[in-house]
């Protein structure tokens, strides 16, 4: 870098700094978002921190708290628009003004009701210059799971599936471990630490027995682990139901065997009836918003995809591709089911990135409107 490069320093600098700071805190602070600060005065860093566990201080206490009395007359960067409303801590629009910082730039609104524009509302109110939308793209994408389920009270949905570069996700004979390589597994486990709640179909329970954890080689949170499984097909030995390594929620229609239920609970399961015979995603997708799930990974299997898919109800698909060819009409594809009929109705996706992971290539598509 350039001395005059190491002058270049605004705003932007100081906000892509505290986005830094928030970024590697995806998932350990659900179900709060992922915040930095970064506090400066006379172009001197003071201060920075990041939210780093729900209940816990949030990102500007820990750079106020580093700069103690210097934090008087100080602009403070926060990725996220201060809380204004006393949660399971004070507000911090609240502990700015009290520590007389001059001014606050903010990269995204909070939509929170109980935020919303009030942080703001009580930081102009003390007097103190406030400045909105610094690197706001940036803050919006980092916490768009938090946002989407905070204004649609349904978790943020993301679809992964992993196949061969034709789309099946195990032979004819049903041999399926594995397909994507060491290094893509890995990434979904990264993914799985992410997200509040991963799903699969009862299927795949019986056709892998998967644990569903996040074994990542420095440890990682385990998603609550949720199976969609109609009539409680369930194994009661099923693996995940003994290691408690996280909750088990079987998601079941009104049908389902009593005392099948019954065997599931004393496993350890918790067993949530939806009426109706088959689960249907929209309900599904309000009672995980009910139950405080904001970010929901789907990793199929084929059914448990087309039931998504044709309920339109996903935010984002993860594609992992392996560079081999498996072939045959009887293979199961990453989507199986009905599918969608009419080309007018399939789902317009925006591919956000392709990486390659290993020898395997990793796609993200989002979905625009919802
Ligand atoms: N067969 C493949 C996958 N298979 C995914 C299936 O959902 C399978 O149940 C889980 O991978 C097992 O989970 P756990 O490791 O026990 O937690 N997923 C992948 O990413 N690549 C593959 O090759
Ligand atoms: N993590 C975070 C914020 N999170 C906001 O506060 C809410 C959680 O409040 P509480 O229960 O008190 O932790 C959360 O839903 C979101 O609206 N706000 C901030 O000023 N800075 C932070 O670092
Ligand atoms: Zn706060």
């Amino acid at each position: 870098m350039s001395i005059q490069e190491a002058n270049d320093v605004n705003d932007e600098t100081y906000m892509k700094m505290a986005l830094g700071l928030a970024r590697p805190t995806l998932g350990q602070t659900s179900p709060n978002p992922a915040v930095g600060a970064v506090l400066v005065k006379n172009n001197e860093i003071i201060g920075m921190g990041a939210h780093l566990k729900a209940g816990e201080p949030h990102a500007e206490r820990h750079a106020l708290s580093m700069a103690g009395k210097k934090a008087g007359g100080a602009v403070m960067y926060v990725t996220l628009e201060p809380c204004a409303h006393f949660g399971r801590t004070p507000p911090c629009a609240k502990a700015l003004i009290e520590a007389g910082v001059a001014k606050v730039v903010i990269g995204a609104k909070d939509p929170d009701e109980r935020v919303s524009g009030r942080g703001i509302r009580m930081l102009k109110a003390a007097g103190i210059e406030v400045e909105e939308g610094v690197c706001e793209e940036e803050a919006l994408e980092l916490n768009r799971m938090f946002f989407h389920s905070v204004t649609s009270r349904t978790p943020y949905v993301t679809l992964k599936t992993a196949s061969s570069l034709d789309g099946k996700i195990a032979t004819h004979k049903g041999e399926s471990k594995w397909i994507t390589g060491e290094k893509a597994r890995e990434d979904v486990h990264r993914l799985r630490h992410t997200h509040d709640a991963i799903l699969v179909g009862v299927n795949t329970v019986i056709a892998d027995n998967p644990s569903l954890t996040v074994r990542l080689p420095g440890g990682g949170k385990n998603p609550v682990r949720i199976i969609l499984d109609n009539h409680l097909r369930t194994p009661a030995d099923a693996g995940m139901l003994h290691d408690r390594q996280a909750p088990v929620w079987i998601i079941t229609g009104e049908n389902g065997n009593k005392e099948k239920k019954a065997a599931l609970e004393a496993a350890g399961a918790e067993v949530m009836t939806l009426a109706g015979d088959a689960v249907l995603i929209e309900p599904l997708l309000e009672l995980l918003g009910e139950s405080g799930i904001r970010s929901l990974l789907v990793e199929g299997g084929g059914s448990v995809n087309d039931s998504f898919l044709r309920s339109g109800l996903f935010n984002q698909i993860i594609v992992y591709l392996a560079p081999i060819l498996i072939g045959g009409k009887e293979a199961r594809s990453s989507f199986s089911g009905l599918g969608i009929g009419r080309l007018e109705d399939t789902a317009k996706l925006t591919i956000k990135t392709t990486e390659t992971i290993g020898d395997d290539l990793k796609i993200t598509a989002v979905r625009e409107e919802n």
